[in-house]
């Protein structure tokens, strides 16, 4: 079995609203070092809440009513990430955790180039890099993407969506974090684009050892890419199991009827490989 990344202990978050919604209880779960573990379950369940509370990203009205968050960094150090002040945290999160958002290739500003917003990122976060480092640092990430290096003068609106998203994700590769949080990462794009972009994704991973957390209510393509699934239901993960296992025997009813809520599930498997 792998090393631990993170261990996530009896977490609770609720929407201080009226009536207050819990929107995840008491979740348990470990993260381990360069696994994808995909993280699935209808709209609504609290896949977003979860993701964005272990890293501290929610905003009021949200509220973490308990639990623990611990980070088992690369050094052997154990970060308790309830500890953090904001500025630990916000460095923290660039450094060992980064995230690629649903409308991520939406975000890109579109009077700047590629190469300059790529460029930004190291600017701010390793202020000791020359300007040739930076470029040189760039012209890799997006080699490594499959964008290709000649590309960094180009505009977001001279780039196709598929393009955009993978300079996303050489965005959020960067600075080389040991954690990926993926939300719904390639859902806007064709089904041919968004299997070559998880095929990559699972490539990188055992390149570069990070984990993946991959969050998605596809179940389907949760089962071609993932080592591990959890499943979610109003707020609770109710079976977290290999996505052979979550496939072949699933042990919870509500899995069951996921899984025969998708019926291209009684096809073959898809194309990604593990
Ligand atoms: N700002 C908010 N105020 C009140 N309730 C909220 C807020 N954000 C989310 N919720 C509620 O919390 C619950 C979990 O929502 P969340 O977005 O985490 O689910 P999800 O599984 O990620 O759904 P989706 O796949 O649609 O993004 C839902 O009942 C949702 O209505």
């Amino acid at each position: 079995m792998r090393d631990p990344l993170l261990t996530v202990r009896d977490f609770s978050v609720a929407y201080d609203v009226d009536p207050p919604v819990q929107a995840v209880k008491d979740v348990t779960l470990e993260l381990r070092r360069g696994e994808i573990l995909g993280l699935a379950g209808e709209s609504g369940c609290g896949k977003t809440t979860l993701a964005y509370g272990l890293q501290r990203l929610l905003k009021a009205p949200a509220v973490i009513t308990s639990g623990s968050v611990v980070f088992h960094d690369a050094s052997g150090e154990d970060v308790d990430i309830d500890r953090l002040d904001a500025e630990q945290m916000r460095r923290f999160r660039w450094d060992k955790i980064s995230m690629v958002f649903q409308g991520a290739m939406n975000a890109l500003n579109p009077v700047a180039t590629i190469g300059s917003q790529l460029e930004d990122v190291f600017e701010v976060h390793r202020p000791s890099m020359s300007r040739a480092q930076r470029r040189e640092a760039v012209a890799e990430l997006l080699e490594i993407v499959r964008v290709g290096a000649q590309r960094r003068r180009s505009f977001p609106h001279e780039l196709s969506g598929g393009t955009r998203q993978r300079v996303m994700i050489a965005m959020a590769l960067a600075l080389r974090p040991q954690l990926m949080v993926m939300d719904e990462p390639t859902t806007a794009l064709d089904v041919l684009v968004q299997r070559e972009i998880l095929r990559q994704i699972s490539e990188l991973r055992h390149e570069f050892g990070f984990t993946v957390l991959f969050i998605t209510h596809d179940l389907p393509l949760l089962l071609e890419i993932s080592d591990r699934i959890a499943i979610m239901r109003a707020g609770e993960v109710v079976e977290l199991d290999t996505a052979e296992r979550i496939w072949s025997s699933p042990r919870d009813e509500y899995t069951r009827t996921l899984l025969s809520s998708f019926p291209r599930l009684t096809g073959e498997r898809g194309v990604v490989l593990r």
